[in-house]
């Protein structure tokens, strides 16, 4: 048993070492961002333009907080980071923006956008996305993922924060998607749930590769599609039925859909 306690003393002496935040404090910060840009999204509203602007270099002090203990890892200086950061913001706000009105206009269930901000899965998902990725493009490690499991574990939705994901997203219902670190997606793209952007390589050797389709503007998905591989291409204004697998590239304008054998009968015992 001794050798036991032994391993585990060398486990948690390795995480102490890498020092990363706690989810908690991780969790604390998007949550914070998001309702900072969209006070819809938990109904905490701060009226006062001084108090706004207090409240976002807070939210940079609270993010270089975060990434100070990491600073080994980091390409340039905690606060430096967190500046650059804080400039991509009205950034992340002018596309979630869109985002959420692709929703509303998507969806003849929405009723207005205060509804899909403050109760769409979809918009939820995007929005952590929206914020990970950023992160991720400042080289910042496992914090974006970090940010998109929050959103994963609440929604379904799995969207990897490397993903290329451009405005007027939506996502509908949600539960399921799943879209692979290389995906690229252009605008006005619209996905059901169970919908999977994914790779059809595995191996580990591709993982600097892109292994993900690529979504032209104006595509929609139906629920269960599964699309896979780098190379393939979804060319615009395409529409992909539900359950449909697919390993190659359409043109644009393509109808692509499954049909099904009908194996089942009727039968009528007495
Ligand atoms: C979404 C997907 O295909 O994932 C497979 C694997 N995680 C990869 O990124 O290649």
């Amino acid at each position: 048993m001794s050798d036991f306690f032994e391993e585990l003393k060398r486990r948690h002496q390795l995480a102490a070492a890498n020092a990363y935040p706690a989810t908690s404090a991780v969790s604390d910060f998007a949550n914070n961002l998001i309702n900072w840009l969209f006070p819809e999204h938990t109904g905490q509203v701060m009226a006062d333009p001084v108090l706004l602007e207090q409240y976002g270099r807070q939210l940079e002090i609270q993010l270089e907080l975060l990434l100070q203990p990491m600073q080994r890892q980091l390409p340039d200086t905690a606060g430096a980071i967190s500046q650059s950061f804080m400039g991509r913001v009205p950034v992340i706000y002018d596309e979630l923006t869109k985002d959420a009105e692709a929703i509303l206009q998507g969806d003849p269930a929405a009723t207005c956008l205060y509804e899909v901000i403050r109760a769409y899965p979809g918009f939820y998902a995007i929005a952590f996305y929206r914020v990970a990725h950023a992160l991720h493009e400042l080289h910042i490690p496992l914090l974006p993922r970090m940010i998109t499991e929050l959103a994963h574990a609440r929604t379904g939705i799995d969207i990897h924060p490397g993903a290329v994901i451009a405005p007027w997203c939506c996502i509908d219902h949600g539960t399921g998607v799943v879209i692979g670190e290389t995906t690229v997606i252009g605008q006005h793209v619209k996905l059901y749930q169970g919908v999977t952007l994914g790779a059809l390589s595995i191996e580990k050797s591709m993982a600097l590769s892109k292994r993900h389709p690529t979504i032209e503007d104006h595509v929609v998905i139906y629920a269960g599609a599964t699309i896979l591989g780098g190379e393939t291409i979804i060319g615009h204004h395409s529409v992909i039925g539900g359950n449909v697998w697919l390993i190659r590239s359409v043109e644009p304008f393509s109808r692509i859909y499954y049909k099904a054998e009908n194996k089942f009968s009727e039968s009528n015992h007495e």
